[in-house]
């Protein structure tokens, strides 16, 4: 590895407790470990190359505890081998042991070679409790040198909770304090405004009761810049089930109950057909129909013009032709999916008014954790996919809705997908009548909820709601051709519908 370490970004020793070192520059600290960091940074499922030629410093602090291993917390610019594109920026949390304990074997990084730390094991440090307690007592002390901890509200933090990281997370990592807070850490950190601690402090001045208030916005200085957001840390949620896997469930046991001839027939007219899910999805449309309330009266909301509309439907245009370079299965419905967008384009000529707020930008049954106070709306990003400053313009809100509706129908071909194997033709029919079913009908109790807490009804804007689904499907393809190629069937499918009900 040929390891750029110039451009020497800010090095600041941030001591917790009585013991106080000398500052080192970013690359003395950082220099020593590159040989050893490169290997492990191409692994990480949040890496997006496979190789790692350059890494640059642009800030790196160093946290030190009473008899615990050092923590060096850095945001460094990291490029690909044989790649011509930027550098993309990442932050590492890392522990340097004068003995890994085993405990942490799985967080190993390896030994580090030369320099201060000669010897030591470097490893992971979301992975150790010790450290990730030390930094939340650093960022509240304010002794966490460059890394600041921008609060929100006045809600004490409390320090003193034992920390856990949390495992099961996609692009990020993250850390629950006592089941009381959650550090979400961003391994991505983007340049800019964070949308989701824009979206999250909005919400929490607004009281919004379906999403957990926020504590904090962690960041570093970006030279010339917006401070660059690396963190946040949140409410926890706790005792709540994954809103992914509790429909996932749902649809399983409906698909594979007992014969009822009334869950195969029409859906349109069946009663059982939701499986015992759509009070909550009903409960769930209410839970969005509040979030997009808050957003509406913390950000502007305004009426789309002719012109917004028809540069949403180019938008739109522009993705499905990016998707079908690397999707070719997209191509056959090119120019219907165009035609989808262009009508969406032209709803102001027809005098439908179509209005704009601050969004969710990805949401999925993945971003609603459900409870016994009824559901919460989760993570604020936006789509990992979409270029950051997109994800913050104001957006329709059957953009969300719609996103939650393609939700349905992956939970009920997943759970289809599961059971599949050791039916016979007619019980695989019978099956699949269920899930497209169950879809339909929780789909349309989501969709009622939203309307009764107030959200315009989705039923009655068909040609935004299709625009909207068949946007995202096109995006859901991509990102299942990039990340699940198996799971491309399920938006190729619902592509493949939503043009058929436009002919
Ligand atoms: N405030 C919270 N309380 C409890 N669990 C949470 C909270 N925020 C996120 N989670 C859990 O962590 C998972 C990952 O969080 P998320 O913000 O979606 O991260 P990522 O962007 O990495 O997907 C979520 O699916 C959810 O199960
Ligand atoms: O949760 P993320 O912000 O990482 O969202 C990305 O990954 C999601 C998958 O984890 C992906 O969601 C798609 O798959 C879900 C099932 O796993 C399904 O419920 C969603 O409807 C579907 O869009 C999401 O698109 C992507 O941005």
């Amino acid at each position: 590895m040929s390891a750029a370490t110039t451009g020497i970004g800010a090095a600041v020793e941030a001591p917790v407790g009585p013991r106080v070192t000398a500052d080192a520059s970013a690359v003395t600290v950082l220099g020593p470990l590159l040989p050893v960091l490169a290997p492990w940074l191409a692994t990480r499922r949040w890496y997006q190359g496979t190789t790692v030629s350059g890494l640059r410093p642009r800030a790196v602090t160093v946290i030190h505890g009473d008899g615990l291993p050092d923590l060096v917390v850095a945001v460094v610019d990291v490029t690909a081998r044989g790649t011509a594109a930027a550098p993309t920026c990442y932050q590492l949390l890392l522990g340097l042991a004068r003995e890994l304990p085993r405990r942490l074997a799985d967080a190993a990084i390896g030994t580090v070679p030369s320099g201060r730390w000669a010897g030591r094991a470097v490893y992971d440090a979301v992975a150790d409790p010790a450290l990730m307690g030390l930094l939340l007592r650093a960022l509240a002390a304010r002794r966490a040198g460059t890394l600041r901890l921008e609060r929100a509200g006045l809600f004490p933090l409390p320090v003193g909770l034992v920390p856990r990281p949390l495992t099961g997370e996609q692009s990020n990592s993250a850390v629950v304090y006592g089941d009381r807070l959650l550090l979400k850490l961003y391994r991505r950190p983007e340049p800019g405004p964070s949308p989701e601690a824009e979206a999250l402090r909005a919400l929490t001045a607004e009281d919004c009761a379906r999403t957990p208030r926020l504590y904090g916005a962690l960041s570093v200085p970006a030279p010339g810049g917006d401070p660059l957001t690396v963190g946040l840390i949140e409410e926890f949620v706790p005792g709540a089930e994954d809103g992914w896997e509790r429909a996932v469930r749902f649809a399983r046991d409906h698909i594979n109950g007992p014969g009822d001839p009334e869950a195969d027939a029409d859906p349109g007219t069946t009663t059982g057909a939701g499986g015992g899910f759509t009070g909550q999805a009903h409960a769930l449309g209410q839970a969005v129909a509040e979030v997009h309330g808050a957003l509406g009266r913390a950000f502007p909301r305004r009426r789309r013009q002719a012109l917004d509309l028809a540069a949403d439907a180019a938008r739109m245009r522009r993705r499905l032709d990016t998707a079908v370079l690397e999707v070719p299965q997209l191509a056959r419905y090119h120019a219907a999916l165009a035609a989808v967008f262009d009508e969406y384009g032209a709803l102001a000529g027809r005098g439908c008014p179509v209005f704009a707020q601050r969004v969710h930008g990805d949401l999925h049954l993945g971003q609603a954790l459900h409870t016994e106070d009824g559901w919460y709306v989760v993570d604020f990003e936006g789509e990992p996919a979409t270029p950051a400053a997109e994800r913050a313009l104001p957006q329709p809100v059957l953009r969300d809705v719609a996103g939650m509706l393609r939700s349905f129908d992956y939970a009920a071909r997943t759970a289809l997908a599961e059971l599949d194997g050791a039916a016979g033709p007619a019980q695989q029919l019978s099956r699949r009548r269920r899930a497209t079913a169950w879809a339909l009908r929780n789909r349309r109790a989501f969709c009622a909820g939203y309307a009764a807490a107030g959200g315009e009804d989705p039923t009655c804007r068909t040609a935004q709601l299709t625009a909207f689904e068949a946007d995202r499907a096109v995006y859901e393809a991509l990102y299942e051709a990039r990340h699940r190629p198996h799971w491309l069937p399920v938006p190729l499918a619902a592509v493949h519908r939503l043009v058929g009900r436009m002919r």
